[in-house]
Parts: C-alpha cells; sequence; structure tokens
C-alpha cells in the first residue's frame, strides 16, 4: 500500500493505491483504501485489510454516537485520538497503519497520521505503507507548504504513481479525494509515469 494525505489552501488532500495482496497474489486490484470515518473526516488505510476494517467500524459508530449525543461534528482532533484509544487498547494484536485527515470549523483542513506504534502525530504532509518507502526522495524534494488545488493533486498522484512504479504491494489506480467544508469531492487516476515525451 501507499497512502498519502496532506493539507492545502482550501482543506486536506488525501491518496492511496488500489492494491490488496495476499503474498505476490493480488487479492484486489481496484480496493478503496480512502475510508468515510464522517461526512467530513476520512482515513488512509494500509496494513492488514481486516485489521483497519474492524478499527474503522469501531470508530465510526464511535463518533456517530458522538455526534448524536452533542449534536456536533467531531473534529478531526477527536477522530483521531479516537482512533489512537482504540488502536492502543488492542495494539499487539492490530497490524495497521492509519492517516486519519478531514475539515473542521475549529482548525480547518487537518492531518494526523498514527504509525504502527499507536501514537498521534499532527503534519501538514503524511504519507505512508510499504510503497511510501521509494518516495522520500521526491516527496521531501517536492512538497511545500500552502499549495493550491492543483499543485497538491499533481503532487500526490505523481508520488503515488512513482511509488506503485517500484511497490510491488502497490498498484491499480490512484484514488485522490478533497475534503473541505463542501464535503468530499473524489476523483481516480490511471496514472503511468512513463512521460510519451
Ligand atoms: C485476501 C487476503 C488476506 C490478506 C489481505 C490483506 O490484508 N492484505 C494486506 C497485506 C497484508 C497485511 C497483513 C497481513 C497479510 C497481508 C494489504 O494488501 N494491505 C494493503 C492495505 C489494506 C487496507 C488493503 B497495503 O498495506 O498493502
Amino acid at each position: 500500500t501507499t497512502i498519502m494525505a496532506c493539507e492545502f489552501e482550501g482543506g486536506v488532500m488525501i491518496g492511496a493505491d488500489s492494491r490488496t495482496s495476499s503474498g505476490t497474489y493480488i487479492a484486489n486490484r481496484a480496493a478503496d483504501k480512502l475510508s468515510k470515518v464522517t461526512d467530513y473526516i476520512y482515513c488512509c488505510r494500509s496494513g492488514s485489510a481486516a485489521d483497519t476494517q474492524a478499527v474503522l467500524d469501531i470508530v465510526a459508530y464511535q463518533l456517530d454516537f458522538y455526534r448524536n449525543e452533542t449534536n456536533e461534528e467531531p473534529t478531526v482532533e477527536i477522530a483521531a485520538n479516537v482512533f489512537r484509544d482504540v488502536y492502543y487498547r488492542y495494539r499487539d494484536q492490530l497490524q495497521v497503519g492509519l492517516i486519519i485527515a478531514g475539515w473542521d470549523k475549529v482548525k480547518g483542513g487537518q492531518v494526523y497520521t498514527i504509525p504502527l506504534g499507536g501514537m498521534v502525530i499532527r503534519q501538514k504532509f503524511a504519507m505512508g505503507g510499504s510503497g511510501s518507502t521509494f518516495v522520500f526522495g521526491f516527496t521531501d524534494t517536492n512538497f511545500k507548504e500552502n499549495m493550491t488545488e492543483a499543485e497538491c493533486k499533481n503532487f500526490l498522484t505523481r508520488a503515488i504513481g512513482l511509488a506503485i512504479s517500484r511497490d510491488g504491494s502497490s498498484g491499480g489506480v490512484v484514488r485522490l479525494g478533497q475534503i473541505s467544508d463542501k464535503g468530499i469531492c473524489r476523483d481516480c487516476i490511471k496514472y503511468c509515469d512513463i512521460s510519451d515525451s
């Protein structure tokens, strides 16, 4: 898997490849690793497909309960800490790497990453999954803060496309999502990094 999330001027942008593998067997070439937590908060999943689905279901339920009790949308920070709480409670049984990204009216677009250890860190840009190790050079070179929507879309597409071309556990299409005060807008790109020039 290759997953990424980036804060930009209008909100946050998330991206992922679409391969689920079982050894060298491709169990799903069109997986959707950009999973809805609430209308304004999404989670990018890496690691065990089953474990990430289980954690997501528990957290989505708890945040739905929160919204019904308080009549307030949970903030991205609250969602990230609920993920951390569930993950940390079962961490010796889980194999999960998550990036939580979304928008709220308190702090706008935010990205939080929960790596294997189970801590929560806010970052303007985060990436994870096996494919991310192949593109740190590219992202360290090309990331800049407050990119425009077009710059951010291009950055994520190229980074994930490069990871897909090198990582055997990443493949399929580049799925993208943009989250802002208007909710989410999704895109799907069959990226080919062989330039036609
Ligand atoms: C089919 C089947 C069984 C395994 C499916 C399965 O979880 N594959 C995993 C790799 C893995 C992990 C831990 C144990 C085994 C196999 C996978 O493809 N993970 C991708 C993300 C998830 C959310 C789709 B990515 O991290 O590569």
